[in-house]
């Protein structure tokens, strides 16, 4: 089982979807375990590398958000598992001004051995996020949000880093035998981080995509048409089971902490009743987010 190919022009070597086609040999499954799939990656991470360089992540946490602070010390951990190394330069709030940003940025640019760049978001208040993020270099854009590399999934290639959250759920249909090829899909929410990129993805591999989003009318209506649904609304809860199409796969995208602490995700529990798969929150998602940003960095180290 491979996730890697090599690119038949460059010799690059980038993901290939095709051969991770029924990875878990699991049709009827209601759980899609990311946590279990992304330590697969951790493991495959750590059998490429022997006779590579190690690849190295720089993250720039500037502010002061607990959330990101959490975030951030959980990629560094991962990271770590796989012999990967890992960078972190904490930025406080008080410090964080553009200047500031663009000579952190700037310093990671120019340093051979830094693969990839991660500027966690969100930024504080003030702060131009597109601006800063331009100041990433696109090949040690690791997480995929520079128009170059987004514009690249747009043309339909593979090869350029692809946001680590599409990409994770891609990677998750296809370990459990899913192929969104000629299905409805629908995308709630159209950020350039998460719901055009998913889109994007889908596209390319063949799916009828719709995308939905807070000024979409007949929302209930048009999820009811998808076999597969991607909540990414930001929205706690909002998908419930009158969104669902019988035995659809549903994937859900967010994440959220409510009042007893427990997180959430955008869709409701009731969800089960109706679809036949469904990403938990946690253990879905997220945990494939970072195994994509360590394949993201490990392909900026290895592609050069
Ligand atoms: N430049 C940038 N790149 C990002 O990729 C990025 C970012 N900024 N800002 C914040 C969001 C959020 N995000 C998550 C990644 C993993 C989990 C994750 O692993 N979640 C665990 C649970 C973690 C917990 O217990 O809180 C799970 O779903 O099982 C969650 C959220 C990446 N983000």
């Amino acid at each position: 089982m491979k996730f890697f190919k090599r690119a038949r022009n460059s010799g690059f070597i980038i993901p290939d979807f095709s051969n991770s086609v029924k990875y878990f040999d699991n049709t009827k499954c209601k759980i899609l375990d990311g946590k279990l799939l992304s330590s697969h990656f951790v493991t495959q991470a750590q059998n490429l590398r022997s006779g590579r360089k190690i690849p190295c992540l720089a993250v720039i946490l500037a502010g002061d958000n607990p959330a990101s602070q959490v975030y951030v010390n959980n990629k560094i951990k991962i990271f770590k598992e796989a012999g990967f190394e890992s960078q972190s330069f904490f930025i406080s709030k008080e410090e964080s001004t553009e200047k500031k940003l663009f000579q952190t940025i700037d310093m990671l640019n120019k340093d051979d051995n830094v693969d990839g760049i991660l500027v966690q978001l969100p930024l504080p208040n003030g702060l131009n996020t597109e601006n800063i993020l331009n100041r990433i270099l696109p090949q040690k854009d690791v997480d995929g949000f520079l128009a170059h590399n987004l514009g690249t999934l747009a043309t339909g290639e593979l090869n350029s880093a692809i946001a680590c959250t599409p990409f994770g759920v891609m990677a998750l249909l296809y370990a459990y035998g899913i192929d969104p090829s000629g299905k409805n899909t629908v995308v709630i929410g159209r950020s350039n981080i998460v719901g055009k990129p998913m889109s994007l993805l889908l596209l390319s591999a063949d799916a009828t995509v719709t995308i939905a989003h807070s000024k979409t009318q007949n929302l209930i209506q048009i999820c009811q048409n998808a076999d597969i649904l991607v909540a990414a609304a930001g929205q706690p809860e909002m998908v419930t089971k009158d969104f669902i199409k019988k035995d659809a796969i549903v994937i859900d995208v967010g994440i959220h902490r409510k009042e007893n602490r427990k997180l959430c995700g955008d869709t409701h529990q009731n969800v089960k009743e109706i679809a036949s798969a469904l990403t938990p929150v946690p253990g879905g998602v997220g945990p494939m987010t970072i195994a994509m940003l360590m394949l993201n960095t490990a392909l900026a180290a290895w592609n050069k």
